[in-house]
Formats: C-alpha cells, structure tokens, sequence
C-alpha cells in the first residue's frame, strides 16, 4: 500500500457506543480504495436444526466489537494500522430458499475475494461454511480445514436434505474442495447418533481433539499437533461458536454441555501465528438465547484474532515486525 490504510473511529475522540456499528468502528468497503480483510455478514438461519435466530448475528457482533482496541498484545500486532481493513457489510442471502442463499454466498464471497481480500466472515448457521470453502478452494485449491465446533458436522442429510447446518463438511469433502489430509475438528463432545458418525468422519479423512483432549493435552500441546498436521498448506479456519462451554457462550442454536473457555479458545487460535491463513468464519451465534452478549462478545474477539492473524500473514513473520 501506498497510503497508510484507514483505521477504525478513534474511540478516545469520540464515544464508542456511538454512530452506526461497523466491525471494530472500521471503514465500511465502500469508503476506502481497497481492502487487505473484509469483515463480512451473512445474516442466514434457514439450515439449522434446533433453536433459529443466528440470521441475527452479524449485527450483534458488530455491536459487541465497539469496544475492540487496535493493539493486539499478545500477537504483538496492530491489524488496522499494518494492513486495510474493513466492512463489507451483509450478504443478502434468500431466508425461503437454501439452495439459492448458498449460491449468493458463493457469489459474493468470490467477488469479494476477486482481488486478493482476505475474507473474515461473520455468521450465520454453519451451513455457509460450505460455500466459503468453495470460495476459497477456486482461488486456492483444496485447503486444510481447522474446524472448531462441539459437533462433527459431517452427517449426510436431515429430513433427506443435504444442506443444512450439520452436513457442511461431508459436502465439502464429496465436492474435493477441501484437503483430506490436513482436516481436524477441535473441540467436539456430546451426545451423537451412533459410533458410525465417528467411523464416517474418519473415513472422510478428519482427525479429531475433543473438548475433553483440549483439557488433558493443554494449548501448547493441542496447537503443536495441529500446526503439524496443517503444515504450509492454505488454511481455512472455521469456528463454531458452540465449540465454547454454553457459560462461555450460551447464546448459540445447538448447545452442548463440557465445552472449552473463551481463553483456550483464543489461545489455541495464537497458537496458529505464521500458518497461511487463507479464510476463516465465526458462525452460529444465536443472540436471542445470549446473556449480556457473553457469546458475541466471544465471537468478536475470534474474529478480531483472525483478522490479527491474517495480518501477520501479509506483514511477514512477527520477528520481522517493529
Ligand atoms: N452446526 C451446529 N452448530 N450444529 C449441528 C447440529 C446438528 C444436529 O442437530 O444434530
Ligand atoms: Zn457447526
Ligand atoms: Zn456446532
């Protein structure tokens, strides 16, 4: 960039639960020339299973990342300073037809990413991750999937059908989009159908750490596995917002009991510094079911450390930084 990238409202300057909410007070697209990382909405619901209302999530986060602050600590690294960051705004997806909402997101995911944006979107039901991935995959082929969530999301089909919020991943593995040797889910617990789940989901290729494994392993341990199992690969990173214990995020559609902390999420998420990042969303924050906005607030600060992430990515290694 030549000129230094446009960065959030100056919240010491003027207060910042005022004006209309963008992610983090920043630029909305439309006002700067370009974007390095577009924050994008996808305010759908029609794939989900159990409680409705994530299609009321983007604006929630919106709002709960007002009080964001531009100096990543413990990245050491301040994203919307380094890099052009901004808000793409919504997509708008058809609530009455699934099949016409996930093409949309296709549509407009591969526009937005036409000219290298990196995109950080923020859901939704889980079902979008589906055509995300196949956003990312034109550009970058198959890539590696880091899938946080207390669920698979590898069934085949609910009431016989094959899009809804429970089967992204098993589509996404039949359409070859993705990489099926680099595929982990982190964080899964609860109840499920049966053991065939677990078989199926092994034989689609996907390694698991379950909540129970974050526990007894610990961050470093858990992250080291991970980064070997990615490797240089493009890297999708995708967070199922109910991967966190429902104290830690309650406001969610399909909540299991034995979950991971915000903070180990977060750490976990670090501990993926100078992977090629190549996309990430935040999805299934259900803000009806939230409680002093403990889940959107969560979901902001995924968001802010993808987007952190993916700035070091841009900006070289975090030794290189000054
Ligand atoms: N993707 C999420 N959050 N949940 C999937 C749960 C599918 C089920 O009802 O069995
Ligand atoms: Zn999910
Ligand atoms: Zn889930």
């Amino acid at each position: 960039m030549t000129t230094e990238p446009r960065g959030p409202v100056d919240s010491s300057r003027i207060p910042r639960y005022a004006g209309p909410a963008t992610f983090a007070r920043l630029p909305r697209l439309d006002e700067v020339p370009r974007a390095d990382i577009a924050v994008v909405g996808v305010p759908f619901d029609t794939g989900v299973s159990y409680r409705p209302g994530a299609r009321f999530a983007p604006a929630a986060v919106r709002e709960a990342s007002r009080l964001l602050r531009p100096y990543h600590p413990a990245l050491d690294v301040s994203p919307f300073a380094t890099v052009q960051v901004a808000d793409a705004g919504d997509i708008p997806v058809n609530p009455f037809d699934i099949n016409e909402a996930i093409e949309t997101v296709e549509h407009e995911a591969s526009r937005l990413q036409s000219d290298g944006t990196k995109l950080v979107t923020i859901g939704g039901d889980h079902t979008i991750a589906l055509p995300l991935l196949r956003a990312v995959a034109k550009r970058h082929g198959p890539v590696a999937v880091l899938h946080f969530d207390a669920h698979l999301d590898t069934w085949d089909t609910y009431f016989g059908a094959e899009y809804t919020h429970g089967t992204p991943f098993r589509r996404a593995v039949e359409e070859g989009i993705v990489d099926t040797e680099a595929l982990s889910h982190v964080g899964t617990r609860g109840p499920l159908y049966g053991k065939r789940d677990l078989e199926e989901d092994r034989r689609l290729g996907f390694g698991i750490v379950t909540s129970s494994d974050v526990l007894r392993r610990g961050v470093d341990e858990t992250v080291d596995a991970l980064r070997q199992r990615i490797g240089d690969r493009p890297l999708y990173v995708s967070v199922d917002i109910d991967v966190l214990d429902p104290a830690h995020a309650p406001g969610t559609g399909t909540p299991e009991a034995g979950g991971m902390t915000s903070r180990e999420l977060l750490e976990i998420l670090r501990g993926l510094a100078g992977l090629n990042l190549v996309g990430g969303d935040v999805v299934e924050v259900a803000p009806a079911y939230d409680h002093a906005d403990i889940t959107s607030v969560a979901a902001s600060h995924v968001a802010y450390d993808l987007i952190s992430l993916f700035t070091l990515d841009s900006a070289g290694p975090r030794e290189e930084q000054t």
